[in-house]
């Protein structure tokens, strides 16, 4: 269940959500309603955009902390969340939400899902509604394949679209350098209708199977989880951003263990041994002049969670 907060006239509610990065994304083809089935392992990590909730007289929502421009109010993940949740629960929209972006926009780490689940907890909680975890997931993937994960964190197992979740043992601390490529974002379903021609042109290498990630993520077996990274719509990505390759070229000749596109892409996420050694990788990369801007993160990190900051 969600929990219970009273929140009073005034009051805020404040939401941490991750972003992620898929360690294992294997592609199935187009289905008839024009998704694709997935076999994934999503990790979230604690680079996190902030929402913050207060009752208003209607939806507004207001994003700081990029230069990309993110559409506002109803448009916004994050309002089309409350949009559905009030809907569900019979309530007017009236909430006021201002989100700090970090999690970079369009960057294959599901920024926006990110938004939408914090939205489902926060209102959840502003309205003091305890709604069982699974009604909200269930919501949750009615606003994007994304969005479960986001309200689960931690390392898991999605198949279907990506909405279905399992559980998956993981003994690993997992450190990343995250470089959002430059040039702007990749449309999520332009990248997926382009590795569907990429398939229909000729024959592209499929991610094999996903259980030697699984049995790496079990023992904590870092050099296996860098050898098991695997993503089917990295071909598309670049195919669409040729320059990606230079910059994981360079990441890997920086130190790290492995590196891979993050989902949709453009961001490069590279594991590395610990964080001091992410620290290092991230200012040499940065140094290779193949990208704009580095991060590090750590994970797995928790799902979306009310802060508590109220008042
Ligand atoms: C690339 C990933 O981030 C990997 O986790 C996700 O698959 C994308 O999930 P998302 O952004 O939440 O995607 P959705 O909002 O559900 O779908 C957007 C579009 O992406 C494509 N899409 C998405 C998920 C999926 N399993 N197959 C698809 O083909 C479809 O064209 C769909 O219309
Ligand atoms: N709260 C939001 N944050 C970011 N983008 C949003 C948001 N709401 C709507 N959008 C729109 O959704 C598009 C995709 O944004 P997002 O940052 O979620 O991409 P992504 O990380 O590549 O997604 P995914 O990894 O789930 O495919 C943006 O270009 C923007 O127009």
């Amino acid at each position: 269940m969600t929990g219970r907060v009273l929140a009073g006239p005034g009051a805020t509610v404040r939401v941490s959500s991750p972003g992620k990065v898929n360690l294992f994304l294997g592609v199935g083809d187009r289905r008839e309603d024009g998704y694709h089935d997935l076999v994934t392992v999503f990790h979230a990590v604690d680079l996190a955009d902030e929402v913050a909730l207060q009752p208003a007289d209607r939806l507004s929502v207001r994003t700081h902390g990029v230069t990309e421009v993110v559409p506002e109010d109803g448009d916004n993940l994050a309002g089309a969340a409350i949009t559905l949740l009030a809907q569900r629960l019979g309530r007017e929209p009236a909430v006021a939400v201002d989100i700090t972006k970090r999690i970079p926009v369009a960057g294959g780490m599901a920024g926006g899902s990110a938004d939408a689940a914090a939205a489902l907890v926060g209102c959840a909680a502003l309205w003091g509604q305890d709604v069982p975890r699974a009604q909200l997931a269930g919501w949750a993937a009615e606003l994007g394949s994304d969005v479960p994960f986001a309200l689960s964190g931690g390392t898991a197992l999605g198949t279907g679209r990506g909405e279905r979740l399992s559980p998956v043992l993981s003994r690993a601390e997992l450190s990343w350098v995250l470089a959002p490529a430059g040039g702007g974002g990749l449309s999520t379903p332009a990248v997926y209708t382009e590795l569907d021609r990429l398939r229909a042109a000729g024959d592209v290498p499929r991610a094999g199977e996903v259980e030697p990630m699984l049995a790496a993520l079990a023992t904590g077996d870092l050099a296996g989880i860098a050898a098991e990274m695997a993503n089917d719509l990295q071909a598309a990505a670049f195919s669409l951003r040729p320059e990606l390759r230079r910059t994981l070229r360079a990441g890997l000749d920086a130190g790290a263990l492995g590196g891979i596109v993050s989902g949709s892409g453009p961001t490069i996420a590279l594991l590395c041994a610990d964080p001091d050694h992410a620290a290092r990788v991230a200012t040499d990369l940065a140094g290779s002049g193949t990208v704009r801007t580095v991060r590090t993160a750590a994970g797995p990190a928790p799902g979306a969670r009310v802060l508590g900051g109220r008042g």
